[in-house]
């Protein structure tokens, strides 16, 4: 079909000598655009065949509104024609039509209808026996093309459109004339050279078409990044620019003693239940602790020490040993932690973070699943206070884009004071829980040899949870598991927490 319109375009061309292609429209009763298309594909085959001069055009439209007048009339028109010669009250009249209040004040002001108040009620009757209705007439001719955008006089067109009646449209054509190398038949252009065409000589005859440096190429195979990926980046990047260094988070088989002993949560705990932890059989047991330190843990734990009562029970080393999953990323911060204070030259005050995989025996449903990430920032440094942590977390959080915080009091084994922290999600419009935070408490600290007055502050928060929000997920399976639709992964856009 493109190849029969190329072709009539240059014969009209070729009779005329010029020509418009707003005009070849109506000529060839064709769509513009496939008009300028086709004049695309003659320029495609050597731009010399054709001149092809930039116009642009204003016309008019008429808008659904203006439309509705052509079949009914203006709506002055229609409040005058449903006005019986007895007159009708306002009240009544204004039924009439869904634009009969517009009608009303346009035939007042046209001294088509008055208001006849020696009534009761006043009543609204003819004034004229008869009415021409210049809207409409006008519309008429403008739809037809009769009337055009200069024909009609300014406050005319100002008002229409005012009234919303008509639209102006700029259109963009070419003013079309014949070009140095004008023909009226197409020569079929060549997209590949090959060897006989060399050999015989022939390429230099043939017509060769452009190369298109402007077309965008097969995308190339590649790996994409998950979403949850992406986050991990915005949120390390943070954490780098806060001048915090990232913990070795590489082993996700932890002991019961660094998860929870060292963290000064009691061997009773709940959260130590396989309802809740992953243990690990095979092996089953660490064996290796620092022994000075576990014996001072055993000792905060069971009789107490620095002051502190213990929580007064009996410390067993058999459940120390056991292996689990780790389930929470603190246990590497209880280890590095131990490591700052037990290093070369003593304590040196520090910022810590890690992004890393937990696990949960939980129940699975749409927000929960049985392994997911934590985001975990640490700063250990002397006198520290809960208002050294609520700042920083208040920065951290301002680099994500948020900044109204809220803090309630909660409990952690190891924190006291401990505080949820809720953020304010303009566009879920509420308050929702995004972390948990504190400050280590001295029967953690203290037993692993850090100086009495230094504080350690802490937060943690999912991975999972800002990535669901700002990707719009509502189920974690869409990111995570089986179901995840791999479509999504390629073409999920980077992620700028900020937005
Ligand atoms: N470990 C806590 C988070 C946390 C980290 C640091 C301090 C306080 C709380 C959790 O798993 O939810």
């Amino acid at each position: 079909m493109i190849q029969e319109l190329t072709e009539r375009i240059l014969l009209h061309v070729e009779k005329s000598g010029n020509v418009d292609t707003l005009d070849l429209v109506q000529i060839f009763n064709e769509d513009h655009q496939k008009i300028v298309g086709a004049l695309k594909s003659i320029q495609a085959h050597d731009e010399n065949i054709l001149k092809a001069d930039t116009n642009s055009v204003k016309t008019l439209q008429l808008t659904e509104e203006g439309s509705f007048m052509l079949e009914n009339g203006s709506h002055e028109a229609v409040v005058y024609n449903s006005i019986p010669e007895s007159g009708i009250p306002q009240a009544e009249l204004m039924k009439t039509s869904a634009n009969a209040k517009v009608g009303f004040s346009k035939a007042m002001s046209q001294g088509w209808i008055f208001v006849d108040k020696t009534a009761n009620p006043p009543l609204v009757k003819k004034k004229v026996a008869e009415i021409v209705d210049t809207v409409r007439d006008n519309l008429v001719k403008i739809n037809s093309g009769e009337l055009k955008i200069n024909d009609l006089p300014g406050n005319i067109l100002t008002e229409y459109k005012k009234r919303k009646l008509l639209l102006e449209i700029v259109t963009k054509s070419f003013q079309l004339s014949k070009g140095s190398e004008f023909s009226t038949k197409l020569t079929k252009l060549e997209t590949d050279l090959t060897v006989d065409m060399l050999a015989s000589g022939l390429w230099k005859d043939l017509k060769f078409k452009a190369y298109n440096f402007d077309a965008l190429g097969a995308p190339p195979a590649r790996g994409h990044l998950h979403p949850l990926l992406k986050v991990r980046s915005e949120f390390r990047q943070i954490f780098l620019e806060m001048g915090f260094s990232e913990m070795p988070t590489n082993n996700y088989v932890e002991s019961s003693f660094w998860n929870f002993d060292a963290l000064y949560q009691p061997q009773q705990h709940p959260a130590r239940d396989a309802h809740d932890t992953f243990f690990i059989n095979y092996p089953a047991k660490s064996t290796k602790f620092p022994m000075d330190y576990l014996e001072k843990v055993k000792t905060a734990h069971s009789v107490g020490a620095y002051g502190s009562k213990g929580y007064g029970y009996d410390w067993k080393i058999e459940e120390a040993q056991k292996n689990l999953l780790r389930t929470h990323t603190t246990a590497v911060s209880a280890r590095m932690l131990y490591k700052l204070a037990n290093q070369p030259g003593g304590f040196k005050p520090a910022k810590y973070f890690s992004i890393d995989k937990v696990f949960r025996n939980e129940t699975l449903d749409a927000t929960h699943l049985a392994e997911f990430h934590q985001v975990e920032g640490v700063v250990a440094a002397v006198g520290l206070t809960l208002g050294d942590l609520i700042g920083t977390i208040y920065e951290f959080f301002k680099k994500l884009g948020i900044t109204q915080l809220e803090f309630k009091p909660a409990y952690n084994p190891y924190t006291e004071p401990s505080m949820e922290i809720f953020c304010f999600h303009p566009g879920l419009d509420k308050w929702i829980e995004v972390g948990n935070s504190g400050l280590f408490r001295p029967e953690m600290l203290l037993p692993m040899g850090l100086p009495s007055n230094v504080n350690v502050i802490a937060w943690g928060l999912s991975l999972e949870r800002p990535t669901m929000i700002k990707y719009g997920f509502n189920n974690i399976r869409d990111l995570v598991g089986p179901k995840v639709d791999f479509k999504m992964v390629e073409e999920a856009p980077i992620c700028r927490l900020d937005r």
